[in-house]
């Protein structure tokens, strides 16, 4: 049935569109595959508002050419099929090899091709078209992320009727590096596309604007971007598009209470550990912006120093696979395991490696496990986002124990200005942050941590969500 525009009438009055689908197919050990929701953090963010006002969900399974269409937990899912060469082009190439590395401070050289970009635009116009099918007449719209940046213009041309937002879980860059893309115009006007855009922090909202503003020749208002209000105006073909910093968390009340329930496994694993003095911690997509060399490094300085014994120190780094095909990540699995071997080999025994590295997801209680056991979390990006795992540490303990050494280069140092700060860039800074949080007496570490801690349980993904929600909304 349509309405008298020819819109669906019966379709869903919320839809998120994101690359990838909030559920994994599983197969069972006879054989059978089931589909289960996918633990990630914008699936909880959105499940509430998904089920309150008939919501679904446009993505990718992250399987070839699959076009299957399960409800899972109520959820209505819009399955996107890509062929192999598509996975190719606009996954693994044009988002990942050329986005990606540019958003990130062209940590690696992005690549510039022209059939990956056709591509790109093939597969956004799918998503557009199967975002459109599943909403309903004057229906919310909230699109994902850098690998959709041309779905908010495309869905608007389709379905004028919507209210559309994008949010971007990416830094956004700055004129000097954004302009490198041949593409930059028409990633701008697919973005505009969009009744509201928000980033997490509030350089990257101001640096939109500051693109548009060169290449779409608009007038954006110079008003601060604030942080869940206080967004920026843009004059666009007889719209004004809002702009915004929205920073994402996560469940922090169930990753508390999950964390506090996982019990004595914690002094489990560290007992078979060989119950070091310092036990440092690190949790990771094998990705060359995480900075997994960088606490390497840092770590191998430290024994070589004499600063920490090698013999009283582990660190557990848990790396879960990531966009495997791609070059630069080839690299830096290569270089890791290479390193990690090294700093074994040289300050470890044969019953005591310093390093004890994981190249595989771990299931969601042991990791919380892994939390609660840490003295130290390591989080050391080049450039990130947000970084949710800084968080999830921070939320599980509630027993106020551990110490978070924590990148100013990512979003997550914005807000969680307790932790051990630190530059990845400058060795000494590296070192000494490590070092002082190993080494700190433990009223000092436990004061920064119950800083830390009340953050992060007062700003969960609910009010993420919210915030972007009402402010779409115009209810703020
Ligand atoms: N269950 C499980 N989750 C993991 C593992 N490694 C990372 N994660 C989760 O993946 C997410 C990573 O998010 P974030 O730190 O923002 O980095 P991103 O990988 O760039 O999105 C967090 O929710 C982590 O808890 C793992 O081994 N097991
Ligand atoms: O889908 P993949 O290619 O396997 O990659 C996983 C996700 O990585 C990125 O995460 C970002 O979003 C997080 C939440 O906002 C943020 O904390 C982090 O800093 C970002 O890197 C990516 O943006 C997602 O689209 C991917 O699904």
């Amino acid at each position: 049935m349509t309405s008298p525009e020819g819109h669906p009438a019966t379709g869903a009055s919320f839809v998120v569109v994101a690359n990838r689908l909030p559920v994994d197919k599983r197969t069972l050990p006879d054989g059978s595959t089931v589909w289960k929701r996918a633990p990630g953090g914008l699936v909880t963010a959105l499940t509430p508002t998904l089920a309150t006002r008939s919501g679904a969900w446009v993505g990718w399974s992250g399987i070839p050419d699959s076009d299957e269409n399960p409800t899972v937990d109520g959820i209505d899912i819009h399955a996107v099929p890509l062929s192999g060469q598509e996975i190719a082009d606009y996954y693994e190439g044009f988002s990942n090899a050329t986005l990606w590395p540019l958003y990130h401070d062209v940590l690696v050289k992005p690549e510039y091709r022209h059939d990956w970009w056709d591509t790109y635009v093939t597969v956004n116009r799918r998503f557009a078209e199967e975002a459109s099918r599943a909403a309903a007449e004057g229906a919310t719209v909230w699109v994902q992320d850098y690998q959709l940046q041309l779905v908010p213009a495309m869905l608007r041309e389709l379905r004028p009727d919507l209210s559309i937002g994008f949010f971007l879980h990416i830094p956004f860059p700055p004129r000097e590096l954004f302009s490198q893309l041949p593409w930059r115009t028409e990633i701008l006007e697919g973005m505009m596309g969009a009744d509201l855009l928000g980033f997490h922090l509030p350089g990257g909202a101001e640096n939109f604007q500051s693109l548009v503003r060169r290449f779409l020749h608009v007038d954006a208002s110079r008003d601060g971007v604030g942080v869940r209000d206080g967004y920026g105006t843009i004059d666009y073909e007889g719209r004004v598009v809002k702009v915004g910093s929205f920073p994402i968390s996560i469940d922090s009340a169930t990753v508390a209470a999950n964390a506090a329930a996982t019990g004595d496994r914690a002094a489990r694993i560290r007992a078979e550990l060989g119950d070091p003095d310092v036990l440092m911690l690190g949790v990771d997509r094998l990705d060359y912006t995480k900075g997994i060399d960088v606490r390497l490094a840092g770590l191998e300085r430290l024994f070589a120093d004499g600063r920490l014994d090698p013999a009283k120190t582990v660190l557990v780094q848990l790396a879960s696979p990531s966009r495997e095909r791609v070059d630069s990540y080839i690299d830096i699995r290569n270089r890791i395991e290479q390193t990690v071997g090294h700093i074994n080999g040289t300050y470890g025994t044969v019953d005591h490696p310093p390093i004890r590295y994981l190249l595989k997801p771990v299931p969601r209680d042991e990791l919380l496990a892994y939390f609660r056991a840490a003295d130290v979390c390591l989080v050391t990006p080049l450039r990130d986002g947000m970084n949710l795992v800084a968080k999830e540490y921070i939320a599980s303990r509630d027993d106020l124990g551990g110490a978070l050494v924590l990148s100013e280069f990512t979003g997550a140092a914005a807000e969680l200005t307790e932790a051990y700060l630190m530059n990845p860039y400058d060795e000494r800074s590296v070192d000494d942050a490590i070092e002082a949080a190993a080494t700190d007496p433990a009223d000092v570490r436990g004061k920064r941590m119950q800083a830390l801690h009340d953050q992060v349980m007062t700003n969960d993904v609910d009010q993420w969500a919210q915030s972007f929600l009402d402010t779409l909304a115009g209810k703020r």
